[in-house]
């Protein structure tokens, strides 16, 4: 059977999920092809249990650093219970409520795998093995997202290592947890399985949170040592096996041996896109998705614009806001061609996605959680720009001490000297994710710092850190 149809979106994670309703919106016929849960990793094995599995312990230590709060907590927490909310939030992996949605709003949903078949055709596979062909007349866009990289370490894909969708749909926390890996995942998870009373180890070929200003990994890792984890620094197994007893033995480069119930490989991601049929239309099978501003695939066969690229599979930012920020524009920029309007592809344009280029904002949801936005000084001096910086402690803002006894962070914004906006912004304590978007506002919107001395944070708030940092940067001189 063959279809034409106006889009057709290949996954229906929240990236594809963003596309197809945008196309719609816009008056266009979308077909959104998955082949396993609508709402994709994030709703069901990454952001949305990977948090509801932080947050309890997160809950419960914070009330336990304010006096009078602290005297109620008398028990520890209930794992099974965070495990129940867990499932609740990923609707016990079930995508009725998505697929709902998808219908609500007139998008038609294809169960099964979708892979090109030469330009503009897709062919859609359903469980039951039969094919339906769609042609689109307008664009294809392939929204398919990532898997978990597994290093070739010796021994690792034999001894049944844990991804990240073993850690975030886990059903009884194992004793010790070996993590290989630095990042968010690893960083994440840690928090998570400490917080549960799980020994863990992670093992960090260089530092933690690497891209991230350095005192956020060092923060970072104090944190997941005072929750009870071993954290081991510029280490890296060289082999893995599963022994008779079932434990994990990870050799590490230094001769030193770790042995865990469980292994988590958090060592990034790999493409989604080996089985999508790039070849017929003349891309790489595996291969990351190169896209340009409008997310429109470079290289690929065929007339005309047609094939997109949106979300983890494109490369450019590996986060769900962002990839659904490229959705909302690939799927606004598919209609307004498809309907022969203007096109804004200027930076900051209306069909563009600038702001994966000097504005992504991340989330570390660790102890203390970590956020940044924009570039690192570090990033920012090697792009050649000449830089003020401003880095005050977290507590110089009353509202800080007032959340919790004792709160430690600290803050840094990194400003382009020459224009004088920010460009860069990072924070790190306590509860600090609520104030990150107000440095996203400011990078985005080029605000100049002189112009911030007029965004008045409320008293007493954790915000007022602007205003320590505002004053670390110093106020604005007049001139004669
Ligand atoms: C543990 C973990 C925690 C994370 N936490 C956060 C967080 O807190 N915040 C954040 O912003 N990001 C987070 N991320 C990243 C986030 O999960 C991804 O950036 C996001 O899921 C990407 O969305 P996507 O739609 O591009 O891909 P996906 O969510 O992977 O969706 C792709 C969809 O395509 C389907 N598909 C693939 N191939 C085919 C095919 N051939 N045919 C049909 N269907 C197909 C898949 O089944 C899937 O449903 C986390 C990642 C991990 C691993
Ligand atoms: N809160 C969030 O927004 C959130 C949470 C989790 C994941 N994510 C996203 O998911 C993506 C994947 O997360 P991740 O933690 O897997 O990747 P990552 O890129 O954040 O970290 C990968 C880590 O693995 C290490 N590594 C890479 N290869 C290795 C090897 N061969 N041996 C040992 N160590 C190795 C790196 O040094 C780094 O520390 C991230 O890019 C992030 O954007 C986001």
């Amino acid at each position: 059977m063959e279809r034409e149809v106006d889009v057709v979106v290949i996954g229906a994670g929240p990236v594809g999920e963003n596309v197809a309703d945008r196309a719609k919106a816009g008056g266009l016929d979308v077909v959104l092809v998955e082949h396993e849960l609508v709402g994709g990793e994030c709703s069901f094995w990454a952001c949305i249990p990977s948090k509801t599995l932080l947050r309890s312990a997160a809950a419960l230590r914070a009330a336990r650093r304010v006096g009078g709060a602290a005297q109620a907590v008398t028990r520890e927490l209930d794992v099974a219970a965070v495990l129940k909310r867990r499932d609740y939030w990923v609707s016990d992996w079930d995508d009725a409520g998505a697929a709902k949605w998808v219908a609500s709003v007139g998008i038609e949903l294809a169960r099964g795998h979708g892979r090109l078949d030469g330009p503009r055709r897709v062919v859609v596979t359903g469980a039951d093995g039969a094919e339906t062909a769609f042609v689109a007349r307008h664009a294809v866009v392939v929204a398919t997202g990532s898997d978990p990289a597994i290093p070739p370490i010796v021994g690792l894909a034999e001894a049944s290592p844990w991804t990240s969708r073993d850690a975030t749909s886990v059903k009884a926390p194992p004793e010790r947890l070996a993590i290989i890996g630095g990042g968010f995942v690893a960083v994440e998870m840690a928090t998570a399985f400490a917080g549960f009373g799980t020994e863990v180890t992670v093992l960090a070929r260089h530092d933690v949170l690497g891209d991230m200003e350095d005192f956020v990994g060092d923060a970072v890792v104090a944190g997941l040592r005072e929750l009870g984890a071993t954290v081991r620094l510029g280490v890296e197994p060289t082999q893995v096996e599963r022994n008779g007893s079932g434990e994990v033995v990870l050799t590490l480069d230094d001769d030193s041996t770790v042995t865990a119930d469980e292994v988590l490989v958090a060592t990034g991601r790999v493409p989604r896109s080996r089985s999508v049929g790039l070849e017929t239309v003349g891309l790489e099978p595996g291969s990351w998705l190169d896209v340009d501003e409008t997310m429109l695939v470079r290289g690929a066969d065929g007339d005309g614009d047609w094939l997109y690229a949106v979300g983890d599979v494109n490369h450019r930012a590996l986060l769900t806001h962002q990839g659904k920020y490229q959705g909302r524009a690939a799927g606004d920029v598919i209609a307004a061609r498809a309907a022969g309007r203007p096109v804004d592809t200027a930076p900051w344009g209306v069909h563009v996605a600038t702001s994966d280029h000097a504005a992504v904002p991340g989330v570390v949801f660790g102890e203390p959680e970590a956020v940044s936005v924009g570039l690192t000084e570090a990033a920012a001096r090697r792009a050649g720009r000449e830089v003020r910086i401003a880095d005050v402690p977290m507590q110089s803002a009353s509202g800080a001490g007032i959340l919790a006894d004792g709160y430690e962070g600290r803050a840094r914004l990194v400003v382009d000297a020459e224009r004088d906006v920010v460009i860069g912004a990072t924070f790190v304590g306590q509860d600090v994710a609520e104030l990150l978007h107000s440095a996203t506002i400011a990078v985005v919107g080029e605000v100049p710092v002189t112009r911030l001395w007029h965004a008045v944070p409320a008293f007493p708030t954790m915000s007022e850190v602007w205003l320590r940092l505002l004053e670390d940067l110093g106020r604005p001189e007049v001139e004669a």
